[in-house]
This record gives structure tokens, sequence and C-alpha cells, in this order.
């Protein structure tokens, strides 16, 4: 069984004039142990999919399809009072907004250690040592734990979240742009220490993140989300060694490389599409370089591929299109 199961999930904001897609029939599976990278351009759902995970989202949001199955439960199922129970200790979420949820007038640590004490019972030595270590792991002096929030800087806040949504030993947790804040070497190492505790207790985490290159780096999964649908999804070692949808092989064209040789960064021209209008065949068609006919005729078919799939029309010739991405000039203007 797996410890997430999104199963054809589709989410719909209401608008004044209408209604917009954000969500496009969205299927995964995360289990223990998983760590899976969300990447895709700014605007393509992603935020939106992990508000529909955890019940959050605004009231002109909604789920209009499928289902949300966490541990065998269906959580787009649960009130607002028993998934509020659910966070933190089953599920864990850190965003960049999450560091102005500090509260001004208590200190640090005793915000970090009250889950443990309350939800965990744990007694509060132990609480505190808990705290201690889990500073350290990111990288904040124990002392810093008697401080209070306006004493912290803005990246510091920024570990002090992550240190509070690790506290309970969450069996998921979620993270939406977490380290941005954080200078790039800083995000790499924090990254690192969060898998090594995640892989202590077998935790599972969804990091949500633009860059391609951190996905390598940290993720044993990756979903590729373009326009609201995740176009190509599966291990990460596949998925960016050899992609089979061309929105991905532009996507790891415009990432630099962490390991190997140095290469020409080539960007994808064009924005992504407006979710609000229908969108008839591939949504990344407009954009496309090897764009035919075919792609914007009807609903693109599902390639399944091992532990994965992908939606693209010519899936067939995804090795003669791979040999033309790694070509400069393809992605020139088209
Ligand atoms: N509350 C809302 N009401 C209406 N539309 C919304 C709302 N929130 C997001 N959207 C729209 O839903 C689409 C997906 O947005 P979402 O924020 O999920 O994307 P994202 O990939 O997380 O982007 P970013 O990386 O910028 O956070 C966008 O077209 C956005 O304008």
């Amino acid at each position: 069984m797996a410890l997430l199961d999104l199963k054809n999930l589709s989410i719909e904001y209401k608008l004044s004039d209408g209604k917009l897609k954000a969500v496009d029939d969205v299927s995964l599976t995360i289990d223990n142990g998983d760590i899976l990278g969300l990447v895709g351009e700014s605007g393509c759902g992603k935020s939106t999919l992990i508000k529909g995970i955890i019940n959050l989202l605004p009231s002109n949001g909604k789920v209009t399809e499928g289902e949300v199955v966490f541990n065998d439960e269906v959580l787009n199922k649960l009130s607002v009072e028993d998934m509020r129970k659910k966070r933190w200790k089953e599920i864990s979420l850190i965003t960049q907004s999450a560091m102005n949820s500090l509260n001004p007038v208590y200190k640090v640590g005793k915000q970090i250690i009250e889950p443990m004490i309350e939800h965990d019972k744990t007694p509060k030595d132990e609480a505190m040592k808990k705290a201690e270590q889990l500073f350290e792991l990111v990288g904040l002096e124990k002392g810093r734990l008697q401080d209070y929030p306006h004493q912290y800087s803005g990246g510091m806040k920024q570990r002090a979240i992550i240190a509070m949504s690790l506290a309970l030993d969450p069996k998921l947790i979620i993270a939406d742009e977490p380290t941005t804040a954080l200078d790039v070497i800083v995000q790499s190492q924090i990254l690192e220490r969060i898998n090594m505790l995640l892989n202590q207790y077998d935790g599972s985490m969804i990091l949500v993140t633009h860059d391609i290159s951190v996905v390598a780096q940290t993720c044993t999964k990756v979903a590729v989300m373009y326009g609201g649908k995740i176009i190509e999804y599966g291990d990460v070692n596949q998925v960016l060694k050899r992609p089979n949808h061309p929105y991905t092989m532009g996507l790891k064209n415009a990432f630099p490389s962490l390991v190997g040789d140095k290469k020409e960064l080539i960007s994808i021209e064009g924005t992504p599409p407006d979710l609000s209008k229908e969108i008839i065949g591939c949504r990344f068609a407009e954009r496309c370089p090897f764009v035919q006919g075919k792609c914007r005729k009807g609903e693109i078919k599902k390639t399944s591929v091992k532990n994965g799939y992908f939606y693209c029309a010519r899936a067939e010739e995804r090795d003669e299109l791979m040999k033309q991405a790694d070509i400069p000039s393809t992605w020139e203007s088209n």
C-alpha cells in the first residue's frame, strides 16, 4: 500500500466570470522513503496540488474529481478538524510564508517543543534535547532556541520552521520551495540533512521546486507539471537522464548540471497556457519545437513506462526528438 496515492485528482477555481482548471487528472503514488520532486514553471498548478492534498484550498477552490488517499484514508473527504489533527504529526507542511507563522510573543524553542509535549507526550527535557538536535540539523546554534522570532533573520526563521516541521517525525513532509530564501550552498546542505533525517525513520517528502538541479540532487521520484497536468512522472534517474516529454527535455537544458561538464543553457521560449481557457490537445504545443498537427487534436494519450508515464503525441519518436532537443538551435523561436 502506498503512503500517498493521488487518483485522477482534478481541482478547479471558481472565477467571477467562469472557472479555471488548475489541476487536471493528476495521478501519482508516494511510498515510505520516497522523495518526490514536483517541478514546473510558475502558475502550472504545483501549489494548488499540494493545497488539495492537505485540504487547504481557498474557498473558491474545489476538488472536482478524484481522491487523495493517505495511509488508506481518503483525505479529501475528511472534516477540517480531522485534517487539522493530521497536520504536523502525519503530514507536515513547510512553505515560504510559514516563517511568518512563528508567534512573536514566544521564544522559538518553546514553539518547537510544545507540539512534541502536546502530541507525543514527550517529557520537556527530552523535547528540548530533540529541539537542539533539530537546530543543529538545520544549522542554527542551540542557544538561539532562547531567542524570540524578531531576533532572527528571514533565513534563520526559515530554518527554524524546517526544524519545527520535523519535530514530530511526520510520515510525509510537503515542502513548497522550502529553502529558496537561503543561498544555494546552504539550500543543498539543508536538503541533504532533511533527507538524512527522513532516512532514519523512512519518512517521505514532496519537494516543490522550479529548479530541476535540486530535484536531481535530492529526489528519488519526479513529477513534471505543466499547465495543470503532470506531463511526465517517474523515477528521477529515468526521467532526468532519459526524459520522454519535450518539456522535460527543455527543462533539463534550461538548468545547469550539478555534475559533469558545463554546457550552454537553453531557455524555452514563450509562456505556459492560460488555464481559464479550454485547452485542446497537448498543452505544451504552443512552445514545443516538435509540434505537429496531431499534437493539437483531442486528448493526448498517456504512455506508460517503468514506474511512470508521460503524455506526448509523438511518443514513438522519442529517441529522435531527444537527439534534436540536445541541439540549441532546436529551441530557437519556432
Ligand atoms: N485562489 C485562486 N483563485 C483563482 N485562481 C487561482 C487561485 N490560486 C491560483 N490560481 C490560478 O491557478 C493556476 C495555478 O496556480 P498555482 O499557484 O497552483 O501554480 P504554481 O505552479 O504553484 O505557481 P508558483 O510557482 O508561482 O507558486 C494559476 O493559473 C493561478 O493563477
